[in-house]
């Protein structure tokens, strides 16, 4: 599949925003066409795993699938091709925070590091919400390997298919009272944020503020979303 922008490079400001705001936006990542043949998959089960109903788990509301490997062909295109850029940024991170982790260049060998751990179970999810459905804050974190970065698409039309329905993440600082950050999306535009935490740099250095992220409650339509994580499951 093609998709509409070359997705080996991001644009400075997109490293920006991701340091200083702790998310970044790639405005129009897909077409609404391409956006429409993801969320055609919800109805093929050979697509996935597995489905979790959020609200048995208190999760929130609303549900969701993971993919099954093989995965569906534009989902492995995006994580593939999503990667190597993450991964330039997971390690400058890294540095920063002088953790010793490497992310090796080739999202293989990074997934190979994962199954040597037990994590071999695909990650990337289609969510679907409904009126009154919302996606509590939390991490996903599946196991001891994590990729520190994750990607989330929007694939419907705000406004047209839905309304409500904000990506919003939370930044829980030191000592200090937590900051909401909202992410407006387009269909098609992604959002990049951490999974877990981020490096940010104070006046003693560099610490560690931990992040979360959800979904706040749909007013009233459907909105699906593709999640793309980039450590497996055990
Ligand atoms: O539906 C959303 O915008 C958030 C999805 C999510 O939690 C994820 O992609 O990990
Ligand atoms: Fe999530």
């Amino acid at each position: 599949m093609t998709q509409r922008r070359d997705k080996s490079t991001l644009a400075p400001m997109d490293v920006t925003d991701l340091d200083r705001h702790g998310a970044a936006r790639l405005p129009a990542l897909l077409s609404p066409d391409q956006c429409a043949a993801i969320v055609a998959l919800w109805d093929d089960p050979r697509a996935f795993r597995k489905e979790v109903v959020m609200a048995r788990h208190g999760y929130g509301s609303g549900r969701y699938r993971y993919c099954a490997y093989p995965l569906p062909d534009p989902v492995a295109a995006l994580r593939d091709s999503l990667y190597p850029v993450l991964a330039a940024q997971a390690n400058r991170w890294a540095a920063m925070l002088g953790t010793g982790d490497i992310y090796p260049a080739r999202h293989a060998d990074f997934l190979a590091r994962c199954a040597l751990a037990g994590q071999d179970k695909p990650t990337p999810l289609l969510l679907r919400y409904e009126a009154g459905d919302w996606n509590a804050l939390h991490q996903d974190v599946y196991g001891p390997h994590i990729f520190p970065l994750q990607v989330a698409i929007l694939l419907s039309q705000p406004e047209r298919d839905f309304t409500g329905g904000a990506f919003v993440l939370t930044e829980q600082r030191p000592r200090m009272q937590s900051r909401p950050e909202v992410v407006p999306l387009r269909q098609g535009d992604a959002v990049i944020f951490p999974v877990r935490d981020r490096p940010v740099t104070g006046a003693r250095g560099v610490h560690r503020v931990q992040m979360r992220h959800g979904v706040s409650r749909l007013l009233s339509g459907v909105r699906y979303t593709l999640g793309i994580i980039f450590h497996d499951a055990a």
